[in-house]
């Protein structure tokens, strides 16, 4: 099977789930028994913390998820260092049978965006199976994804509302027709998209819609049949899974839910004691966490 919505449908029937975990790891919340006997002030040592605490997250998580999603700044911080700590990541999520999306919200000049998509969808050490696009340069910046994620049978994610406060202040904007701006981007993917659907209906153009936004994520549903969106927000950005009906379509599929810090910091919620958790402790909490989320939005979504 060689279709990333296929893939990303048929393995979320197998795991009964819509949840992606969100791979953000700041070593300020990574306790201390991840970071013995070595020095996180050094690259090397950041590095060997991340690697040795996303193992943890990916064993605790990966019966509840389809796919982790690394978040590129929390590597690139440590430089070569942070960018090992991410090829390491992604070989062991792919060992463990996981999808692998890579957050790096990319596009530029067309040239550049090809160099980007070889690095994100191609088959050197960080490529992963999906990647998030930034399309604010216009076609000729993410096309070259597409085009990419066709040839590869992987797939993309253009951010078209995303979920963070401020983001109507650009995704907002009334056009001369009166659309929004972030419709006109919905109806144009729409068109790009249709000429890659697979089998189960889903095409390797998918959409970037804020789970903090599910009246506009109506609209764009409505507009997007064949997109799977990705849908970050819930959880620690305070959306919920109750708010979550809207982001699905009548089948209760085409959407993955992303949430990070809610479940990678989990253990946070213990107490102050935090820091001094035993591995399993954290393993723990990391799993329930993951488990609750999952099943909370499949009782949204009419899989429970
Ligand atoms: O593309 C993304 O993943 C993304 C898009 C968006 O609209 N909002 C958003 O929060 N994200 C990312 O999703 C993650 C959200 O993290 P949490 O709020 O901790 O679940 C971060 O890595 C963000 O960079």
């Amino acid at each position: 099977m060689n279709h990333i919505g296929d893939r990303l449908i048929v393995e979320g029937r197998r795991k009964r789930t819509a949840l992606v975990v969100g791979l953000d790891p700041d070593l300020r919340y990574i306790p201390d028994v991840v970071r013995q006997g070595v020095d996180p002030e050094t690259g090397e040592g950041a590095a060997e913390a991340i690697y040795a605490f996303n193992r943890i997250v990916i064993d605790a998580v990966a019966e509840h998820v389809v796919a982790v999603k690394p978040q590129l700044a929390y590597y690139e911080i440590y430089g070569a260092d942070g960018i090992a700590a991410l090829e390491q990541t992604i070989r062991y999520a792919r060992s463990k049978g996981l999808l692998v999306l890579n957050d790096a919200k990319r596009g530029d000049i067309g040239p550049t965006s090809a160099a980007y998509a070889r690095a994100f969808l191609g088959e050197g050490p960080i490529a992963g199976d999906m990647v998030t696009v930034n399309p604010f340069l216009g076609s000729d910046g993410y096309m070259p994804f597409i085009e990419a994620a066709e040839a590869a049978g992987k797939g993309v994610f253009v951010l078209l509302k995303t979920s963070n406060p401020s983001s109507g202040e650009l995704q907002d904007l009334k056009l001369g027709d009166g659309d929004k701006l972030y419709m006109k981007l919905a109806a144009e993917l729409g068109r790009l998209g249709a000429r890659s659907v697979g089998a189960h209906g889903y095409s390797c153009v998918g959409a970037v819609v804020g789970g903090t936004y599910p009246e506009e994520a109506a609209a764009i549903r409505a507009a997007l049949p064949s997109a799977i969106f990705l849908v970050p927000g819930y959880g620690a950005q305070g959306g919920t899974a109750e708010a979550l009906r809207p982001f699905f379509d009548a089948r209760g599929e085409g959407a993955i839910i992303s949430s990070s810090r809610g479940i990678i910091y989990a253990y946070r919620n213990l107490g102050e004691q935090w820091p001094s958790l035993s591995e399993a402790e954290i393993s723990l909490a990391i799993g329930e966490e993951a488990a609750r989320a999952k099943e909370a939005i499949n009782a949204v979504r009419g899989a429970g």
